[in-house]
């Protein structure tokens, strides 16, 4: 399954998601690799191994939906099928979302719907909670409201720091995301409104 990958910072789960290709425990070929960013460390690893890469910076249009119609233009060249959003700074908006022909999915550090947007796991230690975790989940118009894919929690230790806690929750993205994506790739997941079973 031809795949692109969105990314706005170091890429960690870009990464495990190209060892995962690699090692072929992943059905799907990374064919393309952006940011919105310049000089994302994501993009510095998907160049390293060997993935065609482009930046949109949004200072390079009049506006975000320009943008993302650049975006879009991008995957129809590169014959995406599947997008997946790891750690892409950017809500997507609504005519993208319209548009799109491929499933998009996300990695978010919490157990939504709990803690949605931006510093998730900030968030959660802020709150007081006792369990936090990780989440992937189809894309849609909402933020970080789209059908749950799989989710894996992470305990929230007295001790905790924002750093420590994203850490912890980190490892267990970069697993989480990757057995998601195999299960999409290997058409395994069904959507029936907002629930998703996983056949086996
Ligand atoms: N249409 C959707 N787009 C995106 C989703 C989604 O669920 N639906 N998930 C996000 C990822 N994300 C959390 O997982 C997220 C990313 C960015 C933001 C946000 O508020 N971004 C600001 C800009 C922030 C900045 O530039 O520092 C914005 O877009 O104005 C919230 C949640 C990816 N896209
Ligand atoms: N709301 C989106 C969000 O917070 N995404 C989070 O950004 C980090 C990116 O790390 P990475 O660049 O090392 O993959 C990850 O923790 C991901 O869950």
């Amino acid at each position: 399954m031809r795949t692109a990958i969105l990314a706005s910072g170091r890429g960690s789960n870009l990464q495990a998601l190209i060892e995962a290709q690699r090692s072929a425990k992943l059905p799907i070929e990374i064919v393309a690799a952006g940011s919105d960013q310049f000089g994302a460390g994501a993009l510095k690893r998907a160049k390293e191994a060997g993935i065609p890469t482009r930046v949109f910076h949004i200072s390079d249009y009049p506006d975000r939906q320009a943008q993302e119609q650049d975006i879009l233009i991008w995957m129809r060249e590169n014959q995406v099928e599947l997008l997946l959003l790891a750690g892409y700074m950017r809500v997507l908006g609504s005519q993208f979302m319209r548009q799109a022909w491929f499933p998009i999915l996300n990695i978010h550090p919490s157990l939504l719907p709990a803690f949605p947007g931006l510093h998730a796991q900030r968030q959660a230690l802020e709150y007081g909670v006792k369990i936090s975790g990780c989440t992937v989940h189809f894309v849609d118009e909402g933020l970080d409201s789209g059908p749950i894919i799989l989710q894996e929690a992470v305990p929230v230790l007295a001790e905790d720091t924002e750093e420590g806690l994203s850490q912890r929750i980190l490892a267990v993205e970069h697993r989480l995301y990757t057995e998601a994506v195999r299960l999409v790739a290997l058409g395994k997941v069904n959507r029936i409104g907002r629930r998703v079973q996983i056949l086996q």
